[in-house]
């Protein structure tokens, strides 16, 4: 879908990104991960040519970008950015609606998206639609940024640090809701971060960066088991390999089926990190599972969550 061929550029004489070759395939959650300064917004923003590459090509749908117009590239491909830049002036009806307005979408179509997308993101249209963005908490202006990002059905979706500056709970909300936009529209993204946990979490691929250079990509998996070097060891740490890997592997995994104990009972979609939590806070050994439509279907044991840790680490 979007093709790097001996990708660089320079700033001011400085590479920022260096000979960079990376395949992004449709339909695929990628992450851009790395040291700060490593070149990961400018390999982001070349996608949409707010930054134009001075050598390789960049293709996008088997066409070198430099041959689209650049504002009919990036209407084809959303934005979303962690300062939000939603327009002050605007409500948030507005705001979502400015691309589809661009591209002359008849008005009753517009209003119908704005609806649909407020409710995708779990904002309430009838008490958002007509609010300012200083109206707004920090999260649900973000939500609006994705929403507006969204708004004409992009191919693709390119994410800068979309969820930074916000809280835990609010992060891990917006989180679970791209992953679950993701599953439902199946739309291609790339988004950058410096959160490990939130490239594990979220990608499908992650591709870690240093000094304008890919250093490693692959599944999260394969890049905390086999990682290519001192700095990909050392930049997924090596301490805590164990517990994140935990975060990648489920509940249901670990199961043991034959069981049955009594008990307030977890999901077992749950992640074994999730589940590692739930065995802190309640100091107990076992607990109870239940599948998605609430029917026991085992015993997880902290030993094996443990022993599981154990071998993965060896
Ligand atoms: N417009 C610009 N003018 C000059 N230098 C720039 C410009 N944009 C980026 N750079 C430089 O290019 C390098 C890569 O920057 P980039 O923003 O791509 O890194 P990053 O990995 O996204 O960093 P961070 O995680 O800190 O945002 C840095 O050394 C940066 O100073």
């Amino acid at each position: 879908m979007i093709e790097f061929d001996h990708v660089s550029k320079y700033f001011q004489g400085e590479a920022a990104v260096k000979d960079l070759s990376l395949t992004i395939r449709e339909g695929e959650f990628t992450v851009l991960i790395g040291t700060s300064g490593s070149g990961k917004s400018t390999t982001l923003k070349m996608i949409n040519r707010l930054v134009e590459h001075d050598e390789g090509r960049i293709r996008f749908a088997g066409e070198e970008i430099r041959n689209f117009d650049a504002k009919a590239l990036r209407r084809r491909m959303g934005y979303a950015i962690q300062s939000i830049g939603l327009f002050p002036h605007w409500n948030v009806a507005q705001n979502i609606a400015t691309v589809p307005q661009l591209l002359k979408w008849p008005k009753a179509r517009i209003e119908a998206r704005i609806d649909e997308l407020l409710d995708l993101l779990g904002l309430e249209a009838a008490q958002f639609r007509e609010r300012y963005p200083h109206q707004l908490s920090g999260g649900q202006q973000q939500r609006v940024g994705v929403a507006r990002a969204l708004a004409a059905d992009p191919e693709v979706l390119l994410m800068d640090e979309p969820f930074g500056a916000l809280d835990p709970v609010t992060r891990a909300a917006l989180q679970q809701e791209i992953v679950r936009i993701h599953n439902l529209l199946g739309r291609t993204i790339v988004l950058v971060t410096h959160d490990i946990e939130e490239a594990l979490r979220l990608a499908d691929r992650i591709v870690l960066m240093d000094g304008g250079q890919i250093i490693q990509q692959g599944t999260p998996l394969e890049l905390l088991t086999n990682p290519a070097n001192d700095f990909a060891r050392d930049f997924f740490g090596r301490s805590e390999l164990g517990v994140r890997l935990l975060s990648l592997r489920q509940v249901v995994n670990s199961l043991r089926v034959d069981e049955h104990i009594e008990g307030e009972p977890i999901k077992a979609d749950l992640s074994l990190r999730e589940a590692l939590s739930l065995f802190v806070d309640r100091q107990c050994q076992q607990l109870p599972v239940v599948d998605e439509k609430g029917v026991p279907c085992g015993v997880l044991h902290f030993s094996d969550l443990v022993r599981g840790e154990h071998a993965t680490n060896r």
